[in-house]
């Protein structure tokens, strides 16, 4: 375990979240209401740089700078064969990041958007270049016992915090992305006993199994929760029963940027585990919380109604590693810029009159 000494107690979990400044999102209502154009023609953008004002406090929103922090780690259960592709995957992706030929890379290059690669515990070389907050070689294999200890739980979840002070104290938005193959496994886990839904109803194809190997999938989750037994009032036991190092560094990730005041924005299926565990820990966290893509994974919507988030675009993507998050930077962008560079009609000379 490296890079969180005397992190492993609860105190982790103690964070402030600021409540929202209503003060700040009424300016910007306003301000919508006297830009040259039609009031409430820009859509849901207009509620986006609302949302982005009350958060940051600000009446000028903005998302730049902007990073994607995505984590990394390998899962046990892949023994169980619930993927399409094997283990090694993960490490090979975590170098393809460096180099810049993944897609989360290639698109956050489209959209200025720094990308952190975090090893949280990847069962294999990764390159130098990647933030070391390495746990341990994989969880353990959750069909036969807890996938982690708590200990290793809630050091991840520090991992995650201390991740946003020192790699991306200067981000104005980050968005979540993982890298872990099996991890859809733990999260359709994680997903049904945070929503209270049927782990059948919360489990998909991930990379690409077929129908059967599916309801093998939602047998080994099925047996994975009869074994390790979580106590689903209890968001750190449910991520040391069933979850990834990846997906708690994401948590600390979240509860970190949201104490900051920093908008959040949740990928896909793994990222929106994460988000539940981190809402289950400090509820007003959904206040920092912006969707980007609806992905193709049963479970997704089961997240964001949990969340109170409704998609921003639906382009029937199911990739992960933060590539919906770093599309979405894109129109949050777009919503801060047309908030904070549009004249008034006053400004414009326009007379409507
Ligand atoms: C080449 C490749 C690149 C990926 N990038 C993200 N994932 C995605 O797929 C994995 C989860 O799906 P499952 O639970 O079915 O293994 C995660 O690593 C996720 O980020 C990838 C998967 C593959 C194969
Ligand atoms: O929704 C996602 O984030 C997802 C879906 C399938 C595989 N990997 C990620």
């Amino acid at each position: 375990m490296s890079g969180t000494p005397g992190h492993t107690t609860t105190a982790i979990l103690d964070v402030t979240i600021p409540p929202l400044d209503s003060e700040a999102r009424e300016a910007a209502v306003d301000r919508q209401a006297n830009l040259t154009k039609p009031p409430g023609s820009l859509g849901r953008l207009e509620t986006m740089a609302a949302d982005i004002a009350a958060m940051q406090s600000t009446t000028e929103p903005t998302v730049d700078p902007a990073a994607v922090v995505t984590m990394a780690a390998d899962h046990g259960v892949t023994a169980e064969g619930v993927s399409a592709y094997p283990q090694s995957i993960t490490a090979a992706m975590v170098a393809n990041f460096c180099e810049g030929g993944a897609a989360v890379s290639a698109l956050c290059g489209a959209a200025d958007i720094r990308n952190v690669i975090v090893d949280m515990g990847v069962a294999g070389e990764v390159p130098p270049a990647v933030v070391d907050h390495h746990i341990t070689d994989g969880t353990a294999n959750m069909a036969a016992g807890p996938a982690m200890s708590r200990e290793q739980a809630l050091a991840a979840i520090a991992a995650g915090r201390s991740v946003v002070s020192e790699q991306a104290a200067e981000a104005n938005l980050i968005g979540l992305g993982e890298m872990g193959i099996g991890n859809t496994t733990s999260s359709a886990a994680i997903t049904a006993l945070l929503t209270d839904n049927e782990v059948a109803a919360v489990t998909g194809h991930g990379t690409g199994i077929d129908e059967e190997t599916r309801a093998q999938k939602v047998d080994v989750i099925e047996q994975a929760i009869e074994t390790t037994t979580p106590d689903p009032t209890d968001p750190v036991d449910v991520v040391r029963s069933v979850g990834g190092f990846e997906i708690a560094g994401l948590v600390g990730v979240t509860l970190e940027t949201a104490s900051r005041r920093t908008p959040v924005v949740v990928d896909g299926f793994i990222a929106g585990a994460a988000a539940l565990v981190a809402a289950a820990i400090e509820p007003r966290v959904v206040d920092y919380l912006l969707p980007s893509h609806a992905s193709v994974e049963p479970g997704h919507e089961a997240q964001l109604d949990a969340l109170g988030l409704e998609s921003c675009f639906d382009y029937g993507m199911r990739l992960g590693e933060g590539t919906g998050a770093a599309v979405a930077v894109s129109v949050y962008r777009a919503a801060c810029t047309a908030h904070t560079e549009m004249s008034t009609f006053a400004e414009a000379g326009l007379d409507t009159e």
